[in-house]
């Protein structure tokens, strides 16, 4: 690891004092590695019989297992690619719980690429509401997006805008909505040498004013009685507690809540800040010498004020006429049953757009719900984002492949397969049950649909 910036040292020493040497006691300590399951592709107990390593549960967070770094490479595993948990640092899946999503609501991951905290929520809404996931930077809009895919999401909204953009889209629509802020990042260091090279106290200041801002924009879209839940990585008290009291002292419409701390979780520093107001103890703050994990800070607050009541436009579906018919005849020949109810074209392209979808005219928008294939000549074509939300229950024809023998590998390299005794047409292949992307038989020979851009290279 690189040496820590002599100024960073010394302010850690400072604010933490007596504490701060076991806190840089962890920089040379063993980190370990955290996995968080997909609820919507499996039950914990079967994960717990079925996992192919040895994990411990993370105690404050369900779902979250910890793994040992230096033994395991989960991103290796099939069931990585068939988006049956999430690799996740343990301490950031502290945060999405607080928001306490129920199904149906409408939620706004606003800086959510790579998508650990989408991809969370997305399991705490059970395919039910409205989950807008945004990101600023379009390369990692298209990461995010493939990792919604991969959990096999299907109400979710994937947009790559600005957060004052958005705020003109959605004044006041969202019941809750997350700021996992881009921050200076103190609490990567361990993990992500690179941080240490970026990090400045004018970087600090400067990622404060940006987080103000994004505030501003989150607050705007906020309805009455609705949740915000603010979150770094980082333990600067700039960034923290002082945009805490930022809040508190400018939108008097905002309540701060108490965020229930279990073992080894700390309350936020009142000493650290400007106002010294003792409420910013309702506010959570993980340490890495406290709790297995790098460390992150969480703030809950409410709406409390009435806002405007402003109808959003709904997306409006089309009539199930003529373009879909090709839609309809693979459904017929390829699924059990109808699966998707709500569908549009844009273009030749088919999405399955989640219920009250709202009108997303002038956004960018990656994903739209699920992106179910292309119309062709005469035909349909399934896209792969299709696979992985389907069931292998909901499919006629299965190719199975287990995560034993290597045959899975050689599906994400893109390879054909012989078969025998299998219906021609198109085929869902799984890994030990859990879909992993599709194929088409013909005479015979399966040819692999697994995408280019995904295709294992090495
Ligand atoms: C801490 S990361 C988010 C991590 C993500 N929530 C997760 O759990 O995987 C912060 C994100 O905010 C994005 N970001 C940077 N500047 C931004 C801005 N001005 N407005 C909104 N998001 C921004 C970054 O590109 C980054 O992806």
């Amino acid at each position: 690891m690189s040496k820590l910036p002599e100024e960073f040292v010394r302010k850690m020493n400072d604010l933490l004092k007596d504490e701060a040497t076991e806190f840089f006691a962890t920089y040379n300590e063993t980190r370990l590695g955290g996995l968080r399951i997909n609820p919507l592709k499996v039950e914990p107990k079967r994960w717990e019989k079925q996992s192919p390593f040895p994990l411990n549960k993370i105690p404050f967070v369900e779902h979250g297992y910890y793994y040992a770094l230096d033994e395991y490479e989960p991103g290796k595993h099939p069931y990585h690619f068939a988006g049956v948990y999430y690799i996740q640092e343990p301490s950031a899946m502290f945060v999405a719980p607080l928001l306490d999503v129920k199904p149906g609501e409408r939620v706004l991951d606003l800086c959510a690429a790579p998508g650990g905290k989408t991809t969370q929520i997305g399991g705490m809404m059970e395919q039910r509401g409205i989950l807008v996931a945004n990101e600023i930077h379009p390369k990692r809009a298209k990461i995010l997006s493939e990792n919604v895919e991969r959990f096999g999401i299907t109400n979710a909204i994937v947009t790559n805008e600005t957060p004052d953009k958005l705020a003109k889209h959605f004044p006041y629509y969202f019941d809750k909505i997350l700021v996992d802020a881009p921050c200076s990042g103190e609490g990567m260091f361990r993990k992500d040498p690179e941080a240490i090279d970026y990090w400045s106290e004018q970087h600090v200041i400067a990622c404060q004013r940006n987080q103000l801002k994004i505030i501003d924009a989150a607050i705007h879209m906020l309805k009455e009685g609705g949740t915000l839940v603010y979150s770094t990585c980082t333990f600067s008290p700039e960034e923290n507690e002082q945009v805490i009291e930022h809040i508190l002292a400018n939108y008097p419409d905002m309540e701060l809540i108490t965020i229930d701390k279990g073992e080894g979780i700390e309350s936020g520093r009142p000493e650290w800040s400007v106002s010294k107001g003792e409420q910013l103890k309702k506010t959570a703050r993980l340490w890495p010498h406290k709790i297995k994990g790098e460390g992150h800070f969480a703030a809950k607050l409410k709406k409390t004020k009435p806002t405007p009541n402003l109808v959003i436009k709904e997306l409006k579906l089309p009539r199930k006429t003529a373009p879909f018919q090709l839609y309809f005849e693979f459904e017929r020949d390829v699924l059990k049953g109808p699966v998707f109810p709500n569908i549009v074209s844009f273009g030749n392209v088919l999405h399955h757009v989640p219920d009250h979808c709202p009108d997303l005219t002038g956004l960018k928008v990656l994903r739209a719900g699920v992106h179910l294939g292309e119309l062709k000549k005469n035909r349909f074509e399934p896209n792969h984002a299709l696979a992985l939300t389907l069931k292998k229950e909901e499919v006629k024809n299965v190719f199975e492949l287990t995560s034993e023998k290597t045959d899975w590998l050689r599906y994400v390299k893109g390879e054909t397969f012989t078969t025998t005794n299998q219906k021609n047409g198109w085929t869902l292949i799984t890994v030990d049950g859990f879909p992993l992307g599709w194929g088409k038989i013909a005479q015979s020979v399966l040819k692999n649909a697994y995408p280019k851009g995904l295709r294992w290279m090495k």
